[in-house]
């Protein structure tokens, strides 16, 4: 996806009241089910540049739908996803190979969006040094540990400069250090007015985001969908998310 956001077009959802950014991305009305099972009912989720949206919720509450439904890789059932400018896509089970290197999967990702090789490789490198990964030449992906394979599935995601940054559980891996410097990363994204969605269990940062999408806790098949609604106040303290 990579539709212009029309400066006509009439949204639905609400809009944060003091965010100055533009929208990047609007998810309106957004329903999804599998078979029997309703997983997202009437979901709205706006973010515009320069903010940071969190996604919480249970186990199976439908947060990865969420996210691959804005990300353009299943379509809802009923609602719209629109995305302003480029989209970075960091799934929860990366989608890299065992048998080239990381350097090799930058110039990959790099070169498919628009950039070239060398550059691809060099701002790779940066950005896994922002991770605390300093990138070696040889190790083929199968050989990495599965928190610097999962460095690299954010890695990936960032190159070439988004617009819109979905991250699902990203850090999943990290040790403390890196998470910290996950959400450093987080922080610098906003201020260079990206759009970021976080998928997270994770429950300290959220005074910090500027929206908390609470899909709810996953009451099994049959109690109906999780999915309540955007929550587009101000982020709650995770005191008030317990
Ligand atoms: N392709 C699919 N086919 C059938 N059911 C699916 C499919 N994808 C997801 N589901 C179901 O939809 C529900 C929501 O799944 P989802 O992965 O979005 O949850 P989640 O909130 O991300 O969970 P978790 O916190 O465990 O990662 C689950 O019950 C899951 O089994």
């Amino acid at each position: 996806m990579n539709y212009p956001v029309s400066a006509n077009e009439r949204w639905e959802g609400g809009l944060p009241g003091d965010s100055p950014g533009r929208v990047l991305l609007h998810a309106q009305g957004i329903g999804k089910g599998f078979g029997r099972r309703r997983v997202l009912d009437g979901v709205e989720l706006t973010v515009r540049a320069g903010e940071v949206a969190a996604i919480v919720g249970g186990n199976g509450a439908g947060k990865s739908t969420l996210l691959k439904i804005c990300a353009g890789m299943i379509a809802p059932d009923r609602g719209r996803v629109t995305v302003a400018g480029r989209l970075g896509y960091c799934p929860q089970q990366a989608g890299v190979f065992g048998y080239l290197t990381p350097r090799e999967h930058f110039s990959l990702f790099g070169t498919g969006r628009g950039m070239r090789g060398r550059a691809a490789d060099r701002r790779g490198r940066e950005l896994a040094a922002k991770l605390d990964w300093t990138v070696d030449r040889a190790t083929l992906t199968k050989d990495l540990s599965g928190g610097t394979r999962q460095k690299l599935n954010v890695v990936l995601s960032a190159l070439g400069e988004p617009d819109v940054l979905l991250l699902d559980e990203p850090y999943q891996g990290f040790d403390r250090g890196s998470y910290l410097d996950f959400w450093k990363n987080v922080w610098e994204w906003r201020a260079e007015g990206r759009a970021v969605v976080v998928v997270t269990h994770m429950l300290h940062q959220l005074d910090q985001v500027d929206h908390v999408l609470d899909l709810g806790p996953h009451r099994g098949a049959g109690d109906g969908p999780g999915a309540r609604g955007i929550d587009d106040r101000p982020a709650r303290s995770p005191e008030a998310l317990r």
